[in-house]
């Protein structure tokens, strides 16, 4: 059973293709990162599902139903935050989602979702008193009001600071938990990582890696860095050394715990010390850049 299912969707604009082909699943309560740099087709592949805009190829299917066909059965079903949210500035925090509440068959109570949100504090401010990331916490209270099976987020924690983020962060995972299913964009790779159990890269309208966060960054390699010892040139080290970043060397190898025993033990067998050494797996961030660099490679050897 999917609660997701995006197969071969094709989106364009005029002569220009945003979205070229893209298909992916999404499960029953997971968290699901649709993650890539501006413009590569992520708010058009969330707004189709959404059934915003109707695809020009493909099929997708949310909760089983057609996002275009049975829009009014899906829009039911799910909770929506857009980039831009179209609030009325001079309406107070309150007063805004119990606007919100009127269109909702059975909608959370007004203080349940900002209590959720943690927005409680804000009741009676206006909407145009709101900083940026408060409201973004409005526009997720207003997603969450219909306790849908299914929330698509777009940059949901964008002008967020760090403490409103973890709190989203909780938001979100406490309500994958009660069975939400969830699929966000964002360009925190770090959220992306800690939220999502799948995710896909997309550049230029296509996915260029995907699949399990687990297993991605499993099968990605590891980082194992410290700063050279003075004496000693990249060169002579067991474990060969990418990129020296200042006096830094950086080794990027499959398994990171072997490579840092093997240059420990070379070290001490030398009497050196390697200062600020760090030994971690993989990040999505290192994904990113070597999908870059690989891009980058590609177009020398086009040139
Ligand atoms: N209504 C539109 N008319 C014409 N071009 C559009 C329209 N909407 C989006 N595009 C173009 O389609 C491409 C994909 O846009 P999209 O908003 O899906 O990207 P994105 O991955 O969400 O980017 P970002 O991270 O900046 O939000 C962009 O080049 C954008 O300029």
């Amino acid at each position: 059973m999917t609660a997701i299912q995006v197969d071969g969707l094709k989106k364009s604009y005029g002569d220009f293709a945003a979205v070229k082909g893209v298909s992916f699943t999404v499960a029953p309560g997971e968290i699901f990162a649709l993650l890539g740099r501006n413009g590569a087709g992520k708010t058009t592949t969330m707004e189709i599902l959404a059934g915003f805009q109707a695809p020009d190829e493909g099929s997708t299917r949310v909760l089983g139903l057609d996002p275009v066909r049975d829009r009014s059965k899906v829009r039911a079903r799910i909770g929506i935050m857009l980039q831009e949210a179209g609030f009325f500035p001079d309406l107070t925090v309150a007063q805004t989602v119990d606007a919100w509440r009127d269109f909702v068959a059975v909608p959370r109570p007004r203080d349940e979702a900002l209590e959720l949100t943690g927005l409680s504090a804000k009741t009676t401010t206006k909407v145009r008193q709101l900083s940026g990331g408060e409201k973004r916490r409005l526009d997720l209270t207003l997603a969450v009001l219909s306790r849908p099976d299914a929330l698509f987020l777009d940059e949901p924690t964008a002008g967020m600071d760090p403490e409103a983020r973890k709190n989203t962060w909780e938001v979100i995972q406490g309500l994958a938990r009660q069975g939400t299913t969830i699929l966000l964009t964002t360009h925190y790779l770090e959220e992306a990582q800690r939220l999502a159990s799948s995710m896909a890269i997309m550049d230029q309208g296509l996915i260029v890696a995907g699949g399990g966060m687990a297993e991605t960054l499993s099968a990605e390699t590891g980082r194992v860095a410290f700063e050279l010892p003075p004496s000693v040139t990249p060169e002579e080290l067991p474990v060969p050394v990418v990129t020296m970043e200042g006096r830094t060397a950086v080794c990027r190898v499959a398994d990171p715990d072997l490579a840092a025993q093997t240059l420990l033990s070379w070290a001490g067998e030398r009497g050196l010390r390697l200062r600020g050494l760090e030994v971690r797996t993989a990040t999505l961030e290192d994904l990113f850049l070597d999908l870059a660099s690989g891009e980058k490679n590609e177009k020398k050897e086009v040139a």
